[in-house]
C-alpha cells in the first residue's frame, strides 16, 4: 500500500497548490455547529480577521462577551491571592514581575489551524499538466480557512491559519512567545497539538530529531525547543532587570506517554502503568513516581527531550512512516521567588507549561491497520473521541454559562491528567494540523469542526502568586476589629441587639477572616462576646501563606465545647463541627465536587455562616441537645454532591475526632430535642429545602457515598 505521506517527501517543494473554493462538490448545507465562529455571534465583520501572525496578545479576538462565564468574584482569601485574569498583569514582554503590566486578555482557547505542505505522494497525483492536484483546504485570509466544496464567505474562522509556507519560526511567533509571558506571569499554559495521523503535529511540537540533536540553529526546530530557548533568555533578562527583587527561579520538567490508556514515564521507561491521583487537598492531579527533573539550561532540556522522544511509541503506518502511537506531555513547573525591596517583603509565583502532542485519528480503512497498530488506533481514536466529547461539553458550557453536575474529565487519562488544561486554571492553545491531500478531506473537515468547537471553551485561568506583604494588610485589620471590638464593649456591650442595629458583627467578621486564614476559629456559645473567643494569634496570619489548603484543626481541650468551622477553598469542601457540653462531638461535612463550583472564601465562608448562625441560635435558644445544622448553598448555585454526617459519642476514646462513626445522609429536625449520643436522625436542611415532615423526622438514616 502506498504511504499517503513519505517521510522522506517532507518538504513542500511546490507552492501551495490553487484552490476553487466552489470545486467539483456541490455546496452542501452546514449544520448549526460548522463553520459558525463563535465571535461571528455578535461580531459580522469577521472576514476581516487579523494578520495571521501577529501575536494574540495584540490581536483584537472579538469573542462575544456573551459567551463568557460570568466573571468569578475576587478572593476573599489574600494570602492566596490568585488574581483574575481580568486585574492581572500578564501577557505582553516584559510583564513578568512588572506591577504595572497590563492586563491579560480573556482566557478563551486560542486556535491555530496549520496546514502541513503538500508531500510527495500529494505531487505525485499532479495532472498532466504538470500542476499539483487540488488542495482540500487553504487558507484564504489570515484566521480563516476553506474547505474545498464549501461555500465561499463561509470560511471558517480561527484566531490564527498557517499555511504550507509558514515556518517553525511562524507558529513559535503566534503560540510559542506569548506561552513564556503567560508563565512568567504566574499562569499555566497548555499548547495541544491535535490532528488526523501525518498532519504535522510532531513535526510542529518538537521538529525533526535531527533539527534538535544539532548543535547549530536550525530552522526546523518545533515549538518545544524554541519555547524553553526563550524562557530561559526571558528569565535571564527578568533577573537583570528586577536586580533589586532578587528574582529566584527553578524549572522542573517530567515527560510521559498515555499508549494504550497507560501511562509511561518516557524519562524512564521502566516505569510503566503509573497511575494518577489527585491530592485532595489542593485539587491537584499528578501522576505517580513519575521523575522529575530540574532544568537550567537548555542543553539540560534538550536532553530530556531527546531522551523523551526516543523512548515514545512510534510504528509505521500506511499514513505516516514514523507515526506516534502515544499522546505524550511534555511538562514543566516553574516556580519564582521576588523579594521587594521596600518593605523586603516576597511573592512567590507558580505556573506549569504543558505540550501536549496528541496521537493522531485515523480511519482506519484509509491506513489498513492490523495486529497492534489497529489495537493502538482503536484506544487513540476512542480516548480522541473522549477528548472531543468532553470539549463539546465545555464548549456547551461556556456559551451557555450554565454548570453542569458532571463534567467527563475521568472518563480517560488524558482528559484526566489535562483537566486542568481543559476548562480549567490555564490558558489553553491549540495547534489543529491538518493536511491538503484530497484523500483527507474528511478528516481535515472533522479536524476543523473539532478545532471550531474548542474555540468556544473559555478557561479560568488565574495568576499563582502569594504575596506575604498581604499578611500586614490582615494585620491591620485584626486589629481594627479588635479595635472595634473594645470600643464597642466599652460602650455599653456588644449584645445581640447591638450587632443587629449597626449591621455589623465583629465578633462574625473576626470569625471569617479567622477562616479565612485557614484556622478554625471557637464559637463559645455561652460566653458568646468573651474576649477568649475572639483571640486571633496575629502571628498565626504568616503560617497559611504557603500553604493551599486552609485546613481543619480537631477539636480538642478546650475549644471542646462550642463550634469550629473551617473551609477548603482548594479541595471545595466546608466543614462545620459542633460538641456538645457532655464533649460530644457532631461532625457535618459538605463536600461539593468540584471546587470551581466556589468562586471564593467569601462564598464558602458566607455559606457557613448561615450553618453556624442557626446552630448558635439553637444553641441560645434551648439547651445543646438539640442539633440544627443549615448549611447555606445557594450562594453560589453550589451543587451539592455528597453530604455527609457522622456522629462520635464520645471524642475522647478516638485519637482523631475526624475518626466518625457512623456517616449518614445528614438531614435535621430543627426543633426536635435528642440526646446527642443517640442523634443519629439529624439532618441537614439545604436553605431551600421545604421543611421536613414528621414523617421524615421520624426517619433514621442511611450512609450515603
Ligand atoms: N509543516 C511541515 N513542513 C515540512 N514537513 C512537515 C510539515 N508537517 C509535517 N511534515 C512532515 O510530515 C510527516 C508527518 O508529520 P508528523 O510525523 O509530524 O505527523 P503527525 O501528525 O505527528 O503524525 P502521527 O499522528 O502519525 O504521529 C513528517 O515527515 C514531517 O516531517
Amino acid at each position: 500500500m502506498r504511504s499517503l505521506f513519505s517521510r522522506h517527501g517532507r518538504h513542500p517543494t511546490t507552492p501551495p497548490p490553487s484552490f476553487s473554493g466552489g470545486g467539483e462538490t456541490p455546496p452542501r448545507r452546514r449544520t448549526p455547529k460548522e463553520n459558525v465562529d463563535p465571535s461571528s455571534y455578535t461580531s459580522p465583520a469577521h472576514h476581516h480577521g487579523p494578520d495571521p501572525f501577529r501575536s494574540p496578545s495584540s490581536s483584537t479576538r472579538p469573542l462575544s462577551a456573551r459567551n463568557r462565564l460570568p466573571p468569578r468574584p475576587p478572593s476573599s482569601n489574600p494570602l492566596k491571592r490568585k488574581l483574575d485574569v481580568s486585574s492581572a498583569a500578564a501577557a505582553g514582554a516584559g510583564a513578568a514581575h512588572d506591577a504595572a503590566a497590563s492586563p491579560a486578555p480573556d482566557s478563551g482557547v486560542q486556535v491555530v489551524v496549520r496546514i502541513r505542505p503538500p508531500c510527495r505522494v500529494d505531487e505525485e497525483e499532479a495532472g498532466e499538466d504538470g500542476r499539483g492536484p487540488e488542495a482540500c483546504v487553504r487558507k484564504t485570509a489570515g484566521n480563516l480557512v476553506a474547505i474545498q466544496g464549501h461555500v465561499q464567505g463561509q470560511d471558517f474562522t480561527f484566531d490564527a491559519v498557517a499555511d504550507a509556507v509558514s515556518t517553525q519560526e511562524d507558529i513559535f511567533n503566534l503560540v510559542g512567545r506569548p506561552l513564556v509571558e503567560n508563565c512568567l506571569s504566574g499562569f499555566n499554559s497548555s499548547i495541544f497539538a491535535y490532528g488526523q495521523t501525518g498532519s504535522g503535529k510532531t513535526y510542529t511540537m518538537w521538529g525533526p530529531l535531527s533539527a534538535l540533536s544539532e548543535d547549530s540553529v536550525s530552522s526546523e526546530r518545533g515549538l518545544t525547543p524554541r519555547v524553553f530557548e526563550q524562557l530561559f533568555s526571558r528569565i535571564k533578562e527578568e533577573q537583570v532587570k528586577h536586580a533589586d527583587k532578587e528574582l529566584t527561579y527553578n524549572c522542573v520538567c517530567s515527560f510521559l506517554e498515555i499508549y494504550n490508556e497507560q501511562i509511561t514515564d518516557l524519562l524512564e521507561p521502566t516505569q510503566r502503568n503509573l497511575q494518577i491521583r489527585e491530592d485532595v487537598r489542593t485539587s491537584c492531579v499528578y501522576v505517580e513516581s513519575l521523575t522529575k527533573q530540574y532544568v537550567f539550561t537548555m542543553k539540560d532540556v534538550t536532553q530530556l527531550l531527546l531522551k523523551g522522544l526516543a523512548n515514545r511509541r512510534t510504528g509505521a503506518t500506511s499514513a505516516n512512516a514514523d507515526s506516534s502511537r502515544s499522546h505524550c506531555v511534555f511538562t514543566c513547573v516553574i516556580k519564582s521567588e521576588s523579594k521587594n525591596p521596600e518593605d523586603g517583603s516576597s511573592s512567590t509565583r507558580s505556573s506549569r507549561i504543558n505540550l501536549v502532542d496528541l496521537a493522531g485519528s485515523e480511519r482506519q480503512k484509509l491506513t489498513h491497520a492490523i495486529g497492534d497498530r489497529l489495537k493502538e488506533a482503536g484506544n487513540i481514536n476512542r480516548s480522541l473521541s473522549q477528548l472531543g466529547n468532553l470539549i463539546n461539553i465545555l464548549a456547551e458550557i461556556s456559551q451557555s454559562g450554565k454548570q453542569r453536575h458532571h463534567v467527563p474529565y475521568r472518563d480517560s487519562k488524558l482528559t484526566f491528567l489535562l483537566q486542568e488544561s481543559l476548562g480549567g486554571n490555564a490558558k489553553l492553545a491549540m495547534i489543529c494540523a491538518v493536511s491538503p491531500s484530497q484523500s483527507c478531506k474528511n478528516e481535515t473537515l472533522s479536524t476543523l469542526r473539532f478545532a471550531q468547537r474548542a474555540k468556544a471553551i473559555k478557561n479560568n485561568a488565574v495568576v499563582n502568586e502569594e504575596k506575604v506583604e498581604d499578611v500586614n494588610a490582615l494585620r491591620e485589620q485584626i486589629r481594627q476589629l479588635k479595635d472595634e471590638l473594645h470600643r464597642m464593649k466599652s460602650n455599653g456591650g456588644l449584645g445581640n441587639s447591638g450587632s443587629v442595629a449597626t449591621g455589623w458583627n465583629p465578633r462574625r467578621s473576626l470569625h471569617l477572616l479567622k477562616m479565612s486564614l485557614g484556622r478554625p476559629t471557637t464559637f463559645q456559645a455561652i460566653k458568646e462576646d468573651s474576649d477568649e473567643e475572639m483571640e486571633i494569634d496575629e502571628n498565626d496570619v504568616e503560617k497559611p501563606c504557603n500553604n493551599d489548603n486552609m485546613a481543619i484543626s480537631p477539636i480538642k481541650g478546650k475549644e471542646s465545647k462550642g463550634l469550629q468551622a473551617s473551609i477548603d477553598t482548594s479541595a471545595g469542601t466546608s466543614h462545620v463541627e459542633a460538641l456538645d457540653g457532655d464533649k460530644n462531638l457532631i461532625s457535618t461535612k459538605r463536600s461539593c465536587c468540584d471546587a470551581k463550583k466556589f468562586s471564593s472564601a467569601t462564598d464558602v465562608a458566607a455559606s457557613i455562616q448561615k450553618g453556624l448562625q442557626v446552630i448558635e441560635s439553637h444553641q441560645n435558644n434551648s439547651a445543646w441537645r438539640r442539633a440544627s445544622v443549615v448549611l447555606n448553598a445557594r450562594i453560589m448555585d453550589i451543587q451539592p454532591c455528597k453530604v455527609d454526617v457522622a456522629i462520635q459519642t464520645d471524642p475522647e476514646e478516638s485519637e482523631d475526632p475526624l475518626a466518625l462513626i457512623p456517616s449518614c445522609l445528614l438531614e435535621a429536625s430543627a426543633n426536635e430535642s435528642r440526646d446527642p449520643s443517640t442523634c443519629r436522625d439529624l439532618q441537614l436542611v439545604p436553605a431551600d429545602a421545604a421543611a421536613p415532615s414528621d414523617d421524615q423526622k421520624q426517619q433514621n438514616f442511611v450512609k450515603v457515598s
